[in-house]
């Protein structure tokens, strides 16, 4: 891939007073009280923003959080203020929309150097739709653009991918700069063997990564919630399992599509069901194909983890992401544990592992492994 321009390709007279649309990717976990409990996305998203505050840039933050349907309070970007304010150290303002009279006054009174946070660009369904129109009002705030969302680089929406057709010049921050680098190296000329582990609940989303992973790995092990799409198609019993009832064809296709690649892929052959999704939720392993009605599985059982982690033991290369199972609570996290101390384990000996998506980071931080 052709090297991306960014931030520090720019002259200093190019930001110098200048107002600059920089959308990053706040999407950080919030409890019931609004607390942030992982932050990592706050600081992944300060190098740009200081290099900008101090060359005297005027920023505009733009971020989504969640998926809100229309405007949510709970899907404010609010409870950001305190702590990007404490990493910057300086004030950061906060506009209650990202587009309109007011919200152009908060920006014309952006000091040099100063910082204005939008509210959740996603209020507005124009977001996802990459509306022209919207992207429009968004360019009109700034005088350039710089992407640093790397979290949400694979969504082509109005603030990431329709302004850039109306800001000049559009360029990638520091994280995005960063991350690209790293992963287009490890991903496209990987040590082999190479494995992906891919899990979460964002089936849909995941089940096209998938086959484009089929491409490209050894060993693709599943997890988390979208499994059961997979043993649905396989015609096992669910229970209340998440599936995604209009993928079961795709899940079927791709499992053909690895054996005629000669990818390893692995589903667990045992799970953790629950019977409701709770904390305190009873619980039971038993095989994958015999979850009973009423139950739902919510982590990897012990055999799968056995399973999975020996498939790793000859791997070069391992890229991670998404859960192994509702990690939240700690009764269904041992599956999400287990590989994350595999990989840590792994990542000593000298193998390249890699891990994205918010929730993964999230585990990772759970189970006191980041520095590994
Ligand atoms: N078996 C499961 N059933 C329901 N939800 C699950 C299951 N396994 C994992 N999850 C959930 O998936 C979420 C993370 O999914 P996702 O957003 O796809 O991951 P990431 O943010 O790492 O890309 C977590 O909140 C976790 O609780
Ligand atoms: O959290 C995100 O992705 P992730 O769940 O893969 O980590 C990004 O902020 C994108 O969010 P989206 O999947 O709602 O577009």
């Amino acid at each position: 891939m052709a090297a991306k321009r960014s931030v520090g390709d720019l002259k200093e007279s190019d930001l110098k007073g200048k107002r600059v649309f920089v959308r990053v990717d706040l999407n950080v976990p919030l409890d019931d009280n609004l607390t942030i409990t992982d932050d990592t996305r706050v600081r992944a998203a300060v190098p740009t923003i200081k290099y900008l505050m101090e060359r005297r840039a005027k920023v505009i933050l733009s971020s989504h959080l969640g998926r809100p349907k229309g405007v949510t309070p709970k899907y404010s970007l609010k409870p950001l203020v305190p702590r990007l304010s404490e990493l910057l150290g300086v004030q950061v303002e906060m506009a209650n929309d990202c587009i309109g009279e007011e919200v152009e006054k908060l920006v014309a009174a952006i000091p040099d150097g100063g910082v204005l946070l939008l509210e959740n660009v996603r209020f507005h369904k124009e977001e996802e739709k990459n509306d022209p129109e919207f992207a429009k009002k968004l360019a009109s705030l700034a005088d350039l653009y710089v992407n640093d969302a790397f979290g949400t680089a694979h969504r082509a929406h109005a603030s990431t991918e329709g302004v850039t057709k109306y800001l000049k010049p559009s360029v990638a921050g520091f994280l995005m700069q960063k991350e690209l680098d790293y992963l287009v190296g490890a991903v496209s000329n990987p040590k082999k063997p190479f494995a992906a582990i891919v899990g979460g609940s964002k089936v849909s989303s995941k089940i096209g990564v998938i086959e484009s992973l089929l491409e490209k790995v050894d060993i693709l092990l599943l997890g988390g919630g979208m499994i059961f799409t997979f043993y649905k198609a396989q015609g096992y019993s669910v229970g209340s399992s998440l599936v995604e009832e209009d993928k079961l064809d795709l899940a079927t296709t791709l499992l053909e599509k690895a054996k005629s690649k000669g990818v390893s892929l692995l589903l667990p052959t045992d799970v953790v069901i629950a019977d409701k999704f709770a904390a305190d939720a009873n619980s039971k392993i038993v095989p994958a194909s015999s979850i009973p009605d009423g139950w739902m599985g919510l982590d990897i059982g012990p055999d799968a983890i056995k399973t999975f982690s020996e498939s790793l033991d000859t791997t070069k290369t391992i890229i991670w992401n998404g859960p192994m199972g509702v990690f939240e609570f700690d009764k269904f996290a041992t599956g999400t544990v287990a590989i994350a101390k595999k990989l840590a384990e792994l990542s000593d000996k000298g193998v390249t592992t890699i891990i994205g998506g918010g929730d993964s980071v999230a585990a990772v931080e759970k189970a006191g492994l980041v520095t590994k």
